[in-house]
């Protein structure tokens, strides 16, 4: 495969930008090999500088659940973008979006829009610091709730991959009023309200833990938190920034059927553009200014193309398409471990609705210290392979695979001969 375009394009941004990227997962600092820069994307593909097709299970970090340059959504931006590109005063499609998020997410009655997850994120641990009058908060080991400074802590996704648990320049008076706990442990979730529960404002969780690589909730676990934070009366935060429209029509609160106070939301909202929202009980987000004291602003917030790119999306999406994603996750999950099995290559997959989790190892991955115990070396030769077959996926143990609606049977045909391919390579340098 030729990628020496992508290659020099790398050479020329690295002295411009830190590790020659926004975003420091984008560098593939885990894998033997150079970012690869993409020039376009139509429906599951997506096509690099050099002219290489690749069939896309990144879709954007997630949320291009139409898959890429989706016909509707592109036409209705075209449409808002020649009214302008914002004015910094209310229009009527943040209202038309809010509608729909309030109508789709069960426990949502009011929503604020920001600008990306972390923002979302931020916002919502301000909030229920505001409402409880708590500091402390509680989070899980190798879950990534955006790069905020409370929530830097023992963080998934490129900090994980990047092996930084903790980030220089976080205060360390801040940093002290996060506790963490492994994911999917109810009895350590216990012993921390046991010792510091009048002082906790809220438990954030990803539904479906999706930066540690996917592992979802063991039976019970979000019922556990839901339990004990009414018992303390601290506020449970449902982030769903990946989950959200990914997981189920009704989000992971929806499927798992717990209803958290707030929920903060990005990726699949924007359809590609950069939206974050938070939302909840009306008494609490009523605690936002300027209805209430908790100041939150922001200058690009509900943007005109971001809401309507957003709208456009979630407005095409339908119950059945989770279905169908059931069963290409299905399809897949089998595929990879006959494979696997064929080339005696120890794998485990974990599913939840439209985003799956491979792993190099035979134990159960339900939590952060068994998603690092997998083969990351077994990883490396796998990502590798796949790329010179075409197929794009996240380069690291530590992220989530995702579906769109266009990624069709014969891409996930292609997808499990790659792999194939891949496990018979990682079986031969082992011999
Ligand atoms: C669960 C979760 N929360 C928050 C974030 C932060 O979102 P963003 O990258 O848009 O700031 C992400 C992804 O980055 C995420 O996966
Ligand atoms: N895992 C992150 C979000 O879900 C990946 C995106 C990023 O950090 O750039």
């Amino acid at each position: 495969m030729n990628l020496s375009k992508s290659i020099a394009a790398y050479e020329e941004a690295k002295p411009l930008m830190p590790g020659g990227v926004n975003s420091p997962v984008r560098s593939f600092p885990s894998v033997d090999i150079s970012p690869i820069f993409m020039d376009h994307g139509k429906g599951s593909k997506v096509y690099d500088i050099d002219g290489n097709e690749y069939i896309d299970y990144v879709l954007s970090w997630g949320p291009l659940i139409l898959g890429h340059a989706d016909e509707q959504v592109i036409n209705f931006i075209k449409e808002t973008v020649e009214k302008g590109t914002g004015f910094g005063s209310p229009t009527l499609l943040e209202t038309k979006l809010a509608k729909l998020v309030i109508d789709r997410v069960p426990s949502v009655e009011k929503v604020r829009f920001v600008n990306s997850g972390t923002e979302a994120t931020m916002s919502a641990i301000r909030l229920a610091r505001g409402y409880t009058g708590r500091d402390k908060i509680v989070k899980f080991d190798g879950s990534y709730h955006g790069s905020a400074d409370s929530l830097l802590i023992k963080a998934g996704s490129g900090v994980a991959t990047l092996g930084l648990p903790d980030s220089p320049g976080v205060p360390a008076q801040l940093a002290k009023d996060t506790l963490t706990v492994p994911y999917n442990d109810t009895e350590r979730v216990a012993e921390v309200f046991k010792q510091y529960g009048h002082d906790i404002a809220c438990v954030i969780v990803e539904p479906v833990a999706g930066n540690m690589g996917v592992v979802p909730p063991v039976n019970g676990f979000l019922k556990s938190l839901r339990k004990i934070t009414n018992e303390y009366g601290s506020l449970l935060i449902f982030d769903e920034v990946m989950t959200g429209f990914r997981v189920a029509y009704h989000c992971a609160q929806g499927y798992y059927g717990v209803m958290p106070d707030l929920t903060t939301l990005g990726k699949v909202i924007g359809g590609g553009m950069p939206v974050g929202a938070y939302g909840g009980r009306e008494d609490i987000m009523s605690q936002i200014a300027p209805e209430g004291p908790v100041y939150q602003a922001g200058t690009l917030s509900g943007n005109p193309i971001a809401m309507a790119a957003g709208y456009m999306t979630l407005s095409q999406l339908t119950p059945d398409d989770y279905k169908v994603f059931r069963k290409k996750a299905d399809l897949l999950a089998e595929g990879y471990k006959a494979a696997a099995d064929q080339y005696e290559i120890p794998l485990t997959v974990n599913q939840a609705g439209a985003m799956m989790g491979f792993f190099f190892t035979d134990q159960p991955v339900i939590n952060y210290q068994r998603s690092k115990s997998s083969n990351l070396s077994h990883f490396r030769s796998y990502f590798t392979t796949m790329i010179e077959q075409g197929i794009s996926l996240p380069p690291s143990q530590f992220e989530g695979v995702f579906l769109s609606t266009r990624h069709s049977m014969e891409d996930i045909e292609k997808t499990i001969q790659a792999a194939a391919y891949a496990f018979k390579t990682i079986a031969e340098s082992e011999r």
